[in-house]
């Protein structure tokens, strides 16, 4: 923070449960999604008719009918529809990036309260006509008259007619994001069982928290869900060691559909506020926002494994608050996959990685497992992709607010498609 800038709050955060791809939110669209978790926040905090000064939002699925998804949520939510509303993207890293978005203009003073969001549904992914269909089909609606519009049509041949369905996949390599990271995973020598392990811990954690009340204000049922539909409790060691490996070859087929995240639907939003806006409301501070960095590794050409841009960014981070990976009291590192986290956590550890590839004197070193995703994460509340990272930020944020002692700060890790990552630091108000 310099002198021109000011703290930024966490005032409070909401989320639908999330949902496996295909089941409670088959019909539900991103729109409805997003808007249900705001008008959540809204009830919440007293909100209602607000104009507030931005909500950033956004969905790495959309429909060309959503447009701007977020300014159509803020429509038909009940917030005043004179709040503007901007789309962001960033593949996984998109709810993030909107709460950095939103940050960084409370902090410049250019709004005084805003919410970040994200959402996802892959049960209504946009499936579209082929390119060579659209664009014949694009000709015939240019033509001006009968004869043209006919012969548009008859231009149109059986080849041309076909759907174009997004894959979970790298358009550059044409691996899914499985298959990179099973490959990562086997060259941090990532195990199985340890895969395995991180996560039964996921599920018996994420069970703990709602059992202790603590997603109580944090998640609005939808649809008459709850919970998380992901959230199961036979998800232990001994029966995810059963399951077939989905990703990855030979030695590398160490990835399972029960350490890997589900695909998933559903939305998440924070409320973000300058101190003063929160003061005047009365509404406590939750955690502060106080930093963050993105960067982005060249996966295409071999240089690094697709998602570990997070292992860059941290350090940079870490050297511009003159911190050390030890000083905090919460790792949040999403778990796209298990073995991603194992792998990034590994890097860092790692002297000739941190040497030759951060450039850094030596490694950054182990971190405290036990204060690692400590009331779970993405493998257990499941991962609408532009969705988690507001359902962390919110988590950690309360986590800071509710603990005491130790250093007051916590870090969130979050690896994106497209071979980029974001890494944000959260302090105790
Ligand atoms: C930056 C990023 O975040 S990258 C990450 C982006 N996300 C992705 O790439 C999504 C990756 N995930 C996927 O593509 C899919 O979920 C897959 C391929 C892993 C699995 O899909 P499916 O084959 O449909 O999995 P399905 O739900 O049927 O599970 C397979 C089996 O494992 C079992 N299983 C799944 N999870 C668990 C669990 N946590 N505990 C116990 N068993 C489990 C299921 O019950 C099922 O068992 P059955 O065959 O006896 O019925």
């Amino acid at each position: 923070m310099n002198e021109r800038t000011r703290r930024v709050a966490v005032v409070g955060g909401n989320r639908i449960p999330f949902a496996r791809s295909s089941s409670v939110y088959a019909e539900a669209s991103n729109q409805e999604m997003l808007t249900a978790a705001i008008d959540g926040l809204v009830a919440r905090f007293g909100l209602e008719g607000e104009r507030l000064g931005e909500v950033v939002a956004g969905a790495v699925l959309k429909h060309a009918r959503d447009f701007n998804l977020a300014r159509e949520s803020v429509l038909g939510s009940r917030l005043s529809p004179e709040t503007p509303a901007t789309d962001i993207q960033q593949a996984c890293g998109t709810g993030l990036q909107a709460t950095i978005q939103v940050a960084n203009k409370i902090a410049l003073g250019q709004i005084d309260v805003g919410i970040a969001g994200g959402t996802d549904t892959t049960s209504d992914a946009p499936v579209a006509i082929s390119d060579r269909l659209r664009r014949k089909l694009m000709k015939v609606n240019a033509a001006r008259d009968t004869a043209s519009r006919i012969k548009a049509l008859a231009a149109i041949r059986p080849g041309d007619i076909g759907l174009e369905v997004p894959q979970n996949g790298e358009p550059r390599t044409g691996l899914s994001m499985g298959e990179h990271a099973a490959l990562t995973a086997l060259e941090w020598q990532v195990t199985r069982e340890a895969q395995d392990e991180l996560a039964a811990a996921s599920h018996q954690k994420l069970a703990a928290a709602y059992d202790a009340g603590f997603l109580d204000d944090q998640v609005t049922p939808f649809r008459g869900v709850e919970r998380d539909t992901n959230l199961r409790g036979d998800s232990t060691v001994e029966k995810l060691g059963r399951l077939k490996p989905v990703f990855g070859r030979g030695e590398a087929a160490t990835m399972t559909a029960g350490n890997s995240t589900p695909l998933t639907d559903g939305a998440s939003v924070v409320l973000l506020a300058s101190e003063e806006w929160a003061a005047e409301r009365g509404l406590p501070v939750l955690a502060y926002l106080s930093d963050f960095e993105t960067a982005a590794v060249d996966h295409v050409n071999g240089g690094e494994g697709l998602l570990m841009a997070p292992a860059y960014a941290m350090p940079r981070m870490l050297a511009r608050n003159g911190l050390s990976l030890q000083d905090f009291d919460y790792y949040e590192i999403h778990e796209a996959f298990a073995s991603q986290v194992l792998a990034t956590l590994a890097a860092w550890e790692d002297p000739v990685f941190c040497q030759q590839r951060l450039g850094l004197d030596g490694p950054l070193g182990p971190i405290d497992r036990s204060r690692l995703n400590v009331h779970g994460s993405s493998l257990a509340a499941g991962h609408p992709f532009a969705a988690t990272g507001g359902r962390i930020v919110n988590v950690l944020a309360k986590l800071l607010a509710t603990s005491e002692g130790g250093t007051g700060r916590g870090v969130i890790s979050i690896c994106a498609a497209g071979g980029q990552g974001v890494v944000a630091l959260l302090e105790r108000a």
